[in-house]
């Protein structure tokens, strides 16, 4: 391996030729979590209990304690958060190893199609027609996919209709192929979960999850602003909270991405 300077880099940072982009979601108590069909457990919403303002309760300081799903806001899913990741090795949020915590990411910009059908899904086609114009996705890259669902408000966002969440995703073909065949470290979406509204009638149900998890892969889900982010440059940092034996936490990603 051959000797690396950071100090480039440093001063870059410094000066602003590498941007930082945050691609996280406020978390607040009306940030919509997933919703499962009624006879699962569900998802909880951040809570937030004040335990002191500067007051009796505590005169110099101001904290609170919240409660929230691992899965709650922008978050991070690990290998163990799917029954076809449970055995691999490392597999939680503390004990996965750190190197793939930072990592290039190629954003793939299904816009249009997300706007004009809301069940839109992600397949190899569109994939390889990417990879016409940028290039093969590199081993151990983010694959992050564009449909600017992050703009949306309220409702609009969770979008939940007949038969429940009605959002893009990535059909069960891509996910085994984008794993299997492009050794990604991971797939991040806008939406709330990696997988389409109506995954659960998908086969295998939810692929993004059975696919990438089993591969011993993550997933980013409630990202924003990816129409920020270049087709391919990007670096993104995703460091979930250390929780033991997690399945995934709320986390601040982070896009380096060169001044142009
Ligand atoms: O991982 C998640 O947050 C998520 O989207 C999810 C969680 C559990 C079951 C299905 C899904 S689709
Ligand atoms: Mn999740």
């Amino acid at each position: 391996m051959a000797d690396f300077d950071l100090t480039t880099f440093a001063s870059a940072l410094a000066d602003g030729s590498v941007k930082v982009i945050d691609l996280t979601f406020t978390l607040s108590p009306d940030f919509p979590v997933i919703v499962l069909p009624p006879e699962f457990g569900q998802a909880s919403p951040l809570r937030i209990e004040q335990i002191s303002r500067y007051d009796a309760a505590g005169p110099a300081w101001y904290w609170n304690n919240i409660t929230l799903s691992e899965h709650t806001g922008t978050h991070f899913d690990a290998p163990i958060h799917w029954f076809t990741g449970k055995d691999l090795p490392n597999n939680a949020v503390d004990t996965l190893p750190v190197r793939d915590l930072i990592a290039p990411a190629c954003v793939i910009d299904c816009s249009a199609q997300a706007a004009a059908d809301p069940d839109f899904l992600l397949g190899i086609a569109d994939v390889e027609a990417w990879e016409e114009r940028h290039g093969r996705i590199p081993e151990r890259n983010w694959v992050l996919l564009r449909t600017d669902w992050s703009k949306r408000q309220g409702r609009d966002y969770a979008n939940l209709g007949e038969g429940g969440p009605h959002t893009p995703g990535p059909d069960s073909a891509v996910m085994r192929w984008l794993v299997e065949e492009r050794g990604i470290i991971g797939f991040g979406t806008e939406t709330i979960g990696t997988d389409a509204g109506q995954a659960a009638h998908l086969d295998p149900p939810y692929p993004a999850h059975h696919f990438l998890h089993g591969g011993g892969r993550y997933g980013l889900q409630c990202l924003r602003d990816l129409d920020l982010l270049p087709p391919t440059g990007a670096i993104i940092i995703a460091t979930p909270l250390k929780i033991v034996n997690g399945s995934g936490s709320p986390v601040r990603v982070l896009a380096l991405v060169g001044a142009n």
